[in-house]
């Protein structure tokens, strides 16, 4: 039996990860949930799948949680509050694998905490391994920490990439594999067919209707904004040590292609998969193993005739090459982008901002905050405060 503490229990990529410890119960159970304050969800999930601790960030939240589990008769989980006890979650001796799908930078120090504790780590949150890029895999090596990506598009590339390199990620170059190219699919996202002078009216809910994906709101906008892959962009390079010229995006609409890897004796293997994150859930759970997954509907070869591919126009999506371009300057832009992008995707969420004002934002801050590269944690961490603080000043600005 395989211990897990989930990072992000009440969001989407937390809710897939229960699923799928559901329908394997057997193999895996859940000692840690960690949440910032969606009480609701958290007392259902503890209820259902009692682990030995619940956490959430948000001390009222704890407390609320806690009377809950009181009221319902539920007395032997251990409630707990703050960031120090969800770090604490992340290294408990018990725990085998951590899965880190707390959304935005606010996943970084417990994610860092499980690979301190040379833990299997299922990454889903993209946003602390961009904004902290060769440190990020250098600890996990120091610590003998497992990476095992679960953004879909890496997840299939980690799929087509050969044992060898799955086992020594992102340390060697790709050509030392044979490998001459990797493919991000990407949709385009819900606004690919509207011309971008129209894209100043659409709301937040429009915004958070992905043509493919049911995910959070923040990674749904940052699919409409395309910035998301170029988040994907970063993360790839840092992740399999890619270069610029070895990545290519590739816009496909259905989602059914998640990645394609070119080797150079010839041979190209593509991964298909519905669109549904407990597939690439259940691949890194199981990892080196399989295990069957139940799922309403699977992938035929009667939905390859219905696959679409055609390059990717990046003019119409300024966020995507603010990605390239930051990620192309180095860490410290890294950390700016991700942070003002965190910010003004918020802002547009509460309908503070226009949509098409984002990448607008994005690059204002881009253009005025400027730091050397960090060199650990804490200067990560200050850098996206700084750029937080100015990306606040533009999106909040008294009218
Ligand atoms: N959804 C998807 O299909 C995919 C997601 N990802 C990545 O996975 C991560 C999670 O995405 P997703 O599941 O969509 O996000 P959601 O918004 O659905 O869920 C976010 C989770 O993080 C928790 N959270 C938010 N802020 C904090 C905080 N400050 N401290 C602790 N917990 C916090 C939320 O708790 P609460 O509910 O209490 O607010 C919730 O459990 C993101 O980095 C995303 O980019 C990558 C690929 C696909
Ligand atoms: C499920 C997942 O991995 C998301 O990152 C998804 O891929 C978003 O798709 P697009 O960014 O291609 O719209
Ligand atoms: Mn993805």
């Amino acid at each position: 039996m395989q211990s897990i503490t989930i990072l992000g229990s009440t969001g989407s990529v937390g809710q897939a990860t229960i699923s799928v410890v559901q329908q394997h119960s057997s193999k895996f159970c859940v000692r840690a949930l960690v949440a910032k304050n969606n009480v609701s969800i958290m007392t259902n999930q503890c209820l259902t799948i009692c682990p030995k601790y619940a956490c959430m960030i948000d001390e009222n939240a704890a407390k609320m949680l806690k009377s809950n589990l009181i009221a319902a008769g539920k007395n032997d989980i251990q409630v707990l509050s703050g960031i120090t006890n969800a770090c604490a979650l992340a290294m408990l001796d018990d725990v085998e694998m951590v899965m880190s799908a707390i959304v935005g930078i606010a996943g970084l120090k417990p994610t860092f905490s499980a690979i301190r504790a040379g833990k299997k780590i299922l990454l889903a949150n993209k946003e602390t391994l961009i904004t902290c890029g060769k440190f990020f895999m250098q600890e996990a090596e120091t610590h003998n920490a497992t990476i095992l990506p679960i953004d879909s598009e890496h997840n299939a590339i980690f799929q087509n990439l050969p044992i060898k390199c799955q086992k020594n990620l992102g340390r060697f170059p790709l050509s030392k594999y044979g490998i001459s190219k990797i493919v991000l699919t990407a949709s385009g996202g819900v606004f690919r067919k509207i011309p971008q002078e129209q894209l100043s009216s659409v709301t937040p809910e429009q915004a958070c209707t992905h043509p493919n994906w049911s995910m959070g709101n923040k990674i749904s906008v940052d699919s409409a904004t395309m910035m998301n892959k170029g988040l994907e962009y970063i993360e790839a390079r840092y992740l399999f040590n890619a270069k610029s010229n070895e990545i290519q995006i590739l816009l496909h609409p259905q989602s059914i292609v998640h990645a394609i890897v070119h080797y150079t004796d010839g041979n190209m293997l593509a991964h298909l998969a519905i669109p549904d994150m407990k597939i690439p859930i259940a691949y890194a759970m199981a990892y080196p193993n399989r295990m069957p997954l139940k799922m309403p509907s699977y992938i035929n070869t009667n939905c390859l005739n219905t696959l679409h591919f055609a390059e990717l126009d990046y003019h119409s999506y300024p966020c995507l090459q603010l990605a390239i371009d930051a990620n192309n300057s180095g860490q410290a832009a890294t950390i700016i982008l991700n942070a003002a992008n965190e910010i003004a995707v918020e802002a547009f969420l509460h309908k503070i901002i226009s949509f098409n004002k984002i990448p607008d934002i994005i690059s204002n801050v881009l253009d005025v905050v400027h730091f050397n590269d960090p060199n650990n944690i804490e200067e990560i961490l200050y850098i996206d405060k700084q750029a937080r603080a100015k990306t606040t000043s533009l999106c909040y600005v008294k009218k």
